[in-house]
């Protein structure tokens, strides 16, 4: 009989193949070779165990006082992980933030796509706009996702194309739109913008490279979109929208890109602060406070059913109205801007200041950069 390494005597169990000892396993040579078989008995002693590569698998090999036995080792697969990429398009925003998405993307996410053996088709983007017509137009099906390097603004734009061409693939009518079709293809996000809101709800964190790592590895995360309709017309697919000072607030930053990201921030922010004023709305939600009770609802798919007798409204003066789909973290607000909103929990946040002073205003404000959650 032969002997193990460490002299323990080996034979073949009953139901034992008998094979050829393959060569990388050569540490225990001149063996009985079983696969898939588990020890006999828990009694049985266990001489010698290790990882070994057989015929290119990794092998978990147990060697005990009666047999040798292996068994090739399976890979955990997380749940939410797909297929990885093989062939991605890419959107790049020169403009983004200081105009470094061009540097970030040939300097930290090309040589990682490379070495993951991930084809890839760039588009730099010229003008305002330009990612959605190339994206109408764009033959996709050779690609397994869309890549976009840049801030919110570009990400946001390449949702709504993939998404608006879904619908149109489905023969799905938007303005009557209640429950989207899924994009046809993932979108992969990688922050190069200034305030990288999306990146940073989807990954914890606004970081070029684990953004490449998770596209490199395939992580598929579904994400809540709101709709935005005016008087029944569809206008677009969005993950957050603010009225009052914020929309103000945001739509100052823009009309000032020839200052600094932080410069032009911040003078937006100051200036919408100076002309605060309260809005006359009138806003009606559906009021979800329990978000396991949203996913009972919606896996009992008593959801859409329920909407009518439930719709709450109010109305009256308001400095701020923000909704948001995702938790909108950013550095701001390390908690996000709805800390309790989920990326796919099927409901959104609505968070409504009411006209206040404006140092009580500004106190509201200042709390999101702490990480004690002001938002209930
Ligand atoms: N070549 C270009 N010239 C001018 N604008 C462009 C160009 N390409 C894209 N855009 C537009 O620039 C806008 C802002 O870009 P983006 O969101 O990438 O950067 P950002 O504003 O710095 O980041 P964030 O939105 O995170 O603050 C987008 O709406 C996009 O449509």
């Amino acid at each position: 009989m032969p002997r193990g390494r460490r002299g323990g005597r080996v034979s073949a169990l009953e139901g034992c193949r008998e094979e050829e000892a393959p060569p990388a396993a050569d540490a225990v040579p001149s063996v009985l070779w079983a696969s898939g078989q588990q020890p006999e008995s828990a009694a049985e002693l266990i001489l010698l165990r290790g990882i070994f590569e057989i015929r290119r698998d990794s092998c978990d090999v147990v060697l005990s006082e009666r047999a040798l036995r292996w068994q090739p080792i399976q890979p955990e697969r997380p749940t939410g992980f797909s297929d990885r990429p093989k062939s991605l398009k890419i959107v790049l925003n020169p403009q983004s933030h200081k105009k470094e998405a061009t540097q970030i993307y040939y300097e930290k996410v090309e040589p990682l796509l490379k070495i993951a053996g991930i084809k890839t088709d760039v588009t730099v983007t010229e003008y305002e706009g330009h990612a959605m017509s190339l994206l109408k137009e764009c033959e996709l099906q050779g690609f397994d996702g869309v890549v976009c390097v840049g801030g919110d603004g570009s990400a946001s734009e390449v949702a709504h194309a993939l998404l608006l061409s879904a619908q149109k693939n489905a023969g799905v009518e938007t303005d009557s739109l209640l429950t989207p079709v899924r994009a046809q293809l993932p979108l992969g996000v990688i922050p190069a913008g200034s305030t990288n809101v999306l990146a940073h709800s989807l990954h914890g964190i606004s970081h070029v490279v684990t953004a490449t790592l998770h596209i490199i590895m395939g992580h598929i995360q579904p994400v809540d979109v709101c709709t935005f309709s005016t008087t029944g017309k569809f206008l677009r697919f969005g993950f957050s929208a603010m009225f009052g000072f914020g929309g103000r607030a945001l739509a100052l930053a823009e009309k000032h890109r020839w200052m600094s990201p932080n410069q032009r921030m911040d003078f937006a922010v100051i200036k919408a602060l100076a002309k605060l004023k309260p809005e006359e709305c009138e806003i009606s939600f559906l009021p979800f406070n329990d978000p396991q009770d949203l996913e009972e609802r919606r896996a009992q798919g008593s959801l859409k059913s329920d909407c009518n007798d439930q719709w709450q409204m109010i109305q009256g003066q308001f400095l701020n109205v923000s909704i948001m789909a995702i938790p909108c973290l950013c550095s701001m607000a390390p908690r996000g801007l709805a800390p309790n909103t989920r990326l796919n929990n099927g409901s959104m946040a609505l968070i409504i200041s009411r006209n206040t002073s404006r140092p009580e205003f500004i106190k509201h404000l200042k709390r999101y950069a702490s990480v004690k959650n002001q938002v209930q």
